[in-house]
C-alpha cells in the first residue's frame, strides 16, 4: 500500500490533503498537449498524484523529453511519451481519464474565439482518436474555446456510436479558482476558505460568478470591477505575457484539480462536486445544450447536476447575457464539426 502523503511545499493546504490517497486503485491518465505551457506542469502535478498509477503523455513534438523528465521523480507512477502518428492509440488504450490541453493560446487582442478554427480541428481529431481507443474514459477537455470544443467531441463521439454525456467535461475550474482568489483579496479573507460557484460557459460574458450565494452582497462599481476581472480574468494573463500564450501555471494546478476530484469520486469518496461545463438539462428548454454548474462527481462520471439556485436580481441579468453567448457558441462548434467531421 502507498499511504504516505506528499507534502512538495508548492502545494497549498488544501491541494496537500487531496493528494493524500492510498494507491488502492489506481488509474492511468493521459495528457494530449503534453509538451505545451499547460501540459508540462500538469503533467508534472499529475506525477504527484497518488492515484495515478500511469501517465501517459502525448504531444506532436516533445512528449518523450517532457517524459523522461518527469519520470525521475520518485512517485510511484510509470510515465510514457508519445509522438505523434500511430503512437496516439497506444497512448490512450486503457485511459480512464483523458486531459487535453492540446491547441493554441491567444494572443493580446484576441478572443477565444478566435482559436476556433485551430483548435476545432486538433480537438476534433483527438477526440476521433479516443473516440476509437478509449470510448469509456472521462474526457477533460481544456483546449479553447471550450464552450464550442465541449460541443464538438460530443458530435465526435456521437458519429462513432460511443457518446456517453455523463463521461465528457468541460474544465471550467479556473474561473472558479479565480473568482475565489479575487474575493479573498477584496474581502482579506484565506483563499483556501472561498469557494466562489461560477456558472455557464469559459468565456468573457458567459462566466457568471454567483457571489451571492457565499454571502457576499458587493455593490455598484466593486460588484462590476470583481465580475469584469473574474469574467475576463484569462485577459489579464493574455497580455501580462505580452504575446507569449495565455495562463498556463494556474491552468496546471485548476486541471489537475479537477482530475483529482475526478479520481477520488471514481474511488469512491462521496459528495465530490466541481463546477464544470457539461452536457446539462438545465437550460435545454432554451437551446443552451452545454452549461457549466455544480455537478457531483462519482464512478460514472457526472452523478448529478445541480440547479443554478436562488440568484440576485443582477446575477439573474449576467446569466441571461451569458445564454444567449453560449447558445451561439455551442450551435457554432455542432454546426462546424458536423460539416467538417473528416
Ligand atoms: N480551459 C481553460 O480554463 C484554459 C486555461 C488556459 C488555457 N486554455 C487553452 O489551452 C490550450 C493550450 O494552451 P497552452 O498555453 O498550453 O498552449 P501551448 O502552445 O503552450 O501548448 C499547446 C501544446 O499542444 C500541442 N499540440 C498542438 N496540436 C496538437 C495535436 N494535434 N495533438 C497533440 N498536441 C498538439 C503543441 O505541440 C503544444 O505543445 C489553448 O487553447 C488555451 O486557450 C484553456
Ligand atoms: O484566457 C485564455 O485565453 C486562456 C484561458 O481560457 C484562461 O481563462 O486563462
Amino acid at each position: 500500500m502507498f499511504a504516505r502523503k506528499v507534502t512538495t511545499s508548492v502545494l497549498g493546504a488544501a491541494q496537500r490533503r487531496t493528494f493524500s490517497a492510498s494507491a488502492s486503485n489506481l488509474t492511468k491518465v493521459a495528457v494530449l498537449g503534453a509538451a505545451g505551457g499547460i501540459g508540462q506542469p500538469l503533467s508534472l502535478l499529475l506525477k504527484l498524484n497518488p492515484r495515478v498509477s500511469e501517465l501517459a503523455l502525448y504531444d506532436i513534438k516533445g512528449a518523450p523529453g517532457v517524459a523522461a523528465d518527469i519520470s525521475h521523480i520518485n512517485t510511484k507512477s510509470t510515465v510514457k511519451g508519445y509522438e505523434a502518428g500511430d503512437e496516439i492509440k497506444e497512448c490512450l488504450k486503457g485511459a480512464e481519464i483523458v486531459l487535453i490541453p492540446a491547441g493554441v493560446p491567444r494572443k493580446p487582442g484576441m478572443t477565444r474565439d478566435d482559436l476556433f478554427n485551430t483548435n476545432g480541428s486538433i480537438v476534433r481529431d483527438l477526440a476521433k482518436a479516443a473516440a476509437e481507443s478509449c470510448p469509456d474514459a472521462n474526457i477533460l477537455i481544456i483546449s479553447n474555446p471550450v464552450n464550442s470544443t465541449v460541443p464538438i467531441t460530443a458530435e465526435v463521439f456521437k458519429s462513432k456510436g460511443v457518446y456517453n454525456p455523463k463521461r465528457l467535461f468541460g474544465v471550467t475550474t479556473l474561473d472558479v479558482v479565480r473568482a475565489s482568489r479575487f474575493i479573498s483579496q477584496l474581502k482579506s479573507t484565506d483563499p483556501a476558505n472561498e469557494n466562489i460557484t461560477v456558472v455557464g460557459g469559459h468565456s468573457g460574458a458567459t462566466i457568471v460568478p454567483l457571489l451571492s450565494q457565499a454571502g457576499y452582497t458587493l455593490e455598484g462599481a466593486e460588484r462590476d470591477e470583481y465580475v469584469k476581472r473574474v469574467q475576463f480574468g484569462g485577459d489579464e494573463v493574455v497580455q501580462a505575457k505580452g504575446g507569449a500564450g495565455s495562463a498556463t501555471l494556474s491552468m496546471a494546478m485548476a486541471g489537475a484539480r479537477f482530475a483529482e476530484s475526478l479520481l477520488k469520486a471514481a474511488q469512491g469518496q462521496k459528495g465530490v462536486i466541481e463546477p464544470t461545463y457539461v452536457d446539462s438539462p438545465l437550460y435545454k428548454d432554451q437551446g443552451v445544450t452545454y452549461f457549466a454548474s455544480n455537478v457531483e462527481l462519482g464512478p460514472n462520471g457526472v452523478e448529478k447536476i445541480h440547479p443554478v439556485g436562488k440568484v440576485s436580481e443582477h446575477e439573474q441579468g449576467l446569466l441571461d447575457v451569458c445564454l444567449k453567448d453560449l447558445k451561439t457558441n455551442i450551435e457554432k462548434g455542432e454546426k462546424w464539426v458536423k460539416e467538417n467531421m473528416n
